[in-house]
């Protein structure tokens, strides 16, 4: 899929734009903070509805608009997909300035959708030079990254996501409740159900959607590595035992079930086994206040050759997993969707050696739609170079050529 127009308003600090894309590869050059990250940041936003930089939605609503009391912002889009053409347009509206709430407003084709209706109309995959973290910094990180993946496919999997967040917040506030006051612990396993229900199909989702990417980023990290190095990608359900036993530990059960080794589990199956484990911690839960199980405490491990990268991996092999895991998750969309998803490149070429900024272009050049930035498109293979459009950005403007 690809865009074809484009139209941002008061989008950060592009006042307004008005552009038209073809497919290929889209080269955003130009000096510091003129607005590059900004413009792919738009379309990863109206793709995602969530932006990976700022903290709040208001942020995106350029300066002045704010200013001049007319706060909203808007990203318009005319996406060719294998099934026809479509229309997007996100509104962005600041209803209270000084608290910076913000209201999405969305429309596909004209027609008004949630945003859990919405994601993954316009598939896209961002490749940042921070993706390091997937691999180098916290299990959160890796979960939000699957969620976000995962969404894309899956629309059932991020109505659950959403389910499961709300009912685990009321059941950890009902845990809190009977933690401080006291009072019958039943009222605690009312929530059990739904929480089981929500969260067994985000364990099942996960574990058919990492073992999917483990083998194609198995396959691209041999690439990579020139098949010196061999990646591999685990589902690491956890269980903490509490104070008494701070080491964790996988969900009860051998964690090579749940990697490409094991036969994957079935819904049925895992959520029996979430209901064993609940009952089996309920006490700490209890004196802890807080759900010590379930897919919130999740994580994936990477190793290579046996080894796992974020504990032990030097910042050069954890840089090529996670260059290894978003190539799988490219070529996992365009096999789900049936079509390449749009590729949002923000400032990567820089990072990497020679060898793999030519293995990368060769893996990105075919019928998909490219957006990349870069201070100094000379850093781009010759081949490359003369097959791009080349838009020089300055100060939230496009200039050709
Ligand atoms: N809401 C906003 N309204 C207006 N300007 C904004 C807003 N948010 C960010 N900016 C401005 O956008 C600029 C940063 O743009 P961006 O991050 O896209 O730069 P860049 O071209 O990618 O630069 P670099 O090469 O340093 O990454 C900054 O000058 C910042 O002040």
């Amino acid at each position: 899929m690809y865009l074809t127009e484009y139209r941002l308003t008061n989008f950060r600090n592009y006042a307004r734009l008005e552009t038209r894309f073809d497919r290929g590869l889209i080269v955003l050059y130009g000096q510091n903070a003129q607005g590059k990250t900004n413009f792919l940041e738009s379309i990863a936003f109206l793709s995602t509805a969530r932006s990976v930089h700022a903290r709040r939605d208001a942020q995106l609503v350029h300066f002045d608009a704010a200013e001049e009391g007319l706060p909203f912002a808007s990203l318009e889009a005319v996406v060719q997909r294998r099934d026809g053409t479509h229309r997007a347009r996100m509104i962005v509206n600041v209803s209270d300035v000084e608290q910076q709430r913000t209201q999405k407003t969305i429309f596909w084709d004209e027609k008004r959708l949630t945003i859990l209706d919405y994601i993954g109309e316009i598939a896209t995959v961002l490749f940042l030079p921070q993706d390091i973290s997937l691999i180098a910094s916290s299990p959160a990180v890796r979960r939000r990254y699957l969620n976000m993946t995962i969404c894309q496919i899956d629309r059932e999997y991020c109505r659950d996501l959403a389910k499961y967040t709300e009912v685990l917040q009321q059941r950890n506030a009902t845990l809190r409740m009977v933690q401080e006051r006291g009072g019958d612990p039943e009222v605690v396993a009312l929530w059990d159900d739904q929480l089981v229900r929500h969260g067994a199909y985000l364990i099942v989702r996960r574990q058919q959607i990492i073992a999917q990417l483990d083998e194609i980023a198995a396959r691209m990290h041999a690439d990579l590595t020139g098949g010196r190095e061999r990646l591999h990608m685990q589902y690491v359900p956890r269980l903490e035992l509490g104070p008494r036993n701070a080491h964790q530990l996988s969900l009860g059960f051998a964690p090579e079930m749940w990697g490409v080794q094991g036969s994957l589990l079935s819904l049925d199956e895992v959520e029996t086994l979430f209901r064993e484990e609940l009952a089996a911690v309920r006490a700490q839960e209890l004196e802890r206040g807080m759900t010590l199980v379930g897919p919130h405490r999740d994580d994936v491990r990477f190793l290579v050759n046996g080894v796992d990268m974020t504990d032990f991996g030097s910042r050069g092999q954890q840089r090529t997993a996670a260059l290894a895991l978003k190539l799988a998750e490219v070529a996992l969309l365009r096999n789900k969707k049936g079509e390449s998803p749009i590729l949002l490149l923000d400032d990567v070429m820089s990072e990497l050696d020679h060898e793999r900024r030519r293995l990368l272009s060769h893996l990105l050049l075919d019928d998909t739609q490219i957006f990349m930035t870069t201070t100094d498109p000379n850093q781009l293979a010759p081949d490359v170079r003369a097959n791009a459009r080349l838009i020089r950005v300055e100060q939230g403007r496009f200039i050709e050529g």
